[in-house]
């Protein structure tokens, strides 16, 4: 007998899906699991304004297979140099969802990013008055904070004084790897959100650095140790509904993960439902993963929820590719560690 499972088709709200040949290899695996995904603008070159988020999203339209139901969420790349007038028309255009907050050098391809907080205060004072929400990737880049400590940190030196100087202004930080992340999330009565990736969900620093390092789960913010993951999905699964799914799913080709420098990103789009309904039934959770995944993010962003199901059916364990073949190069797909029973119903 095989158990199924009937929820709203789930949104992605934190998803990397590049340009070119490599858009176009992974774009597929999103499409089908996911109605909308909240596209992230670290291009190189970045996605900095109206006009380049309305290009992008043309290019991923058009890269979308036939018959394909997608719909892509741009977002723009915060600099000290972005024109708050060209924010705030994009967004009441609807080309525009959110604007992405990228401490320089804090992650892939954030080189232009904001290094002085005091120069963006303008732009997030008209976000917060034309409700205009705001991603962060929360970590501070300073050399002498241990890359563990490092979102922690974000949250007291900038995120906490950057939301107190700017009431009003609707915040997701993103990706959240931590304990303090989720007590702070948590601290907050409104216009503050959170998303949880898959990954985090399931490993921990040891599964990155014991027996081996393993580039394919290197990732920005790392992985913490034990408790932080507990935390997390605890968060995930308690119903609360400041938390939802953002994947983060982060594709590089295999040259450039397993080399003596190798990016931080993890590819988990192909795998994400199958794996997210392990972890929730693990949990006796199953009845919270439609809040996660379909509901809590669209309720933070003010968009109505997806009408359309999907059937997660549970079987025989199935073998997921281990990668996915693109124009650049082969990429390889998050392996959590344990059988999947679970399956999208085609
Ligand atoms: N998460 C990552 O490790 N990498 C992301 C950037 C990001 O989300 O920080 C990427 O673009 O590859
Ligand atoms: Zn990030
Ligand atoms: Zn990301």
């Amino acid at each position: 007998m095989t158990t199924t499972l009937e929820i709203r088709r789930p949104d992605d709200w934190h998803l990397h899906l590049r340009d070119g040949a490599t858009l176009a290899g992974v774009l597929p695996a999103s499409a089908q699991a996911f109605a909308r995904a909240i596209v992230m603008p670290n291009l190189v070159p970045p996605v900095v304004t109206g006009a380049q988020a309305a290009a992008y999203r043309d290019r991923i339209r058009a890269a979308l297979p036939e018959g394909a139901r997608f719909t892509p969420l741009m977002t723009l790349y915060l600099t000290e140099e972005t024109d708050p007038e060209d924010v705030v028309r994009a967004h009441a255009e609807g080309l525009v969802t959110a604007v992405k907050l990228y401490p320089a050098g804090a992650t892939t391809n954030s080189a232009s990013g904001v290094r002085d907080f005091g120069r963006v205060r303008g732009v997030l004072e008209r976000m917060a008055e034309a409700g205009v929400p705001l991603c962060v990737h929360g970590e501070v880049t300073d050399p002498d904070i241990d890359i563990f400590d490092r979102e922690a940190v974000f949250i007291e030196r900038v995120l906490d004084p950057m939301r107190r100087a700017t009431p009003g202004l609707r915040v997701v930080m993103e990706h959240v790897t931590t304990a303090d992340a989720v007590t702070y999330v948590k601290s907050a009565e409104r216009d503050l959100g959170a998303t949880i990736t898959v990954h985090h969900l399931v490993i921990n620093r040891n599964h990155l650095l014991a027996g081996g390092i393993r580039p394919h789960y290197y990732c920005l913010p790392v992985a913490k140790r034990e408790t932080h993951r507990q935390a997390l999905r605890e968060a995930a699964v308690s119903g609360d509904p400041r938390f939802f799914l953002g994947t983060d799913s982060a594709p590089h080709v295999d040259a450039e993960k397993e080399t003596a420098c190798g990016c931080a990103g993890i590819f988990t789009a192909p795998v994400a439902l199958p794996v997210l309904a392990e972890v929730f039934e693990a949990e006796g959770a199953l009845d919270r993963l439609e809040g996660f995944t379909s509901r809590h993010g669209p309720a933070f962003y003010g968009l109505p929820v997806n009408e359309e199901t999907v059937t997660l059916e549970k079987g025989e364990a199935t073998v997921p590719p281990a990668r996915v073949e693109t124009g650049d190069g082969p990429v390889t797909v998050f392996d959590p560690g344990f059988p999947l029973h679970w399956r999208l119903r085609a």
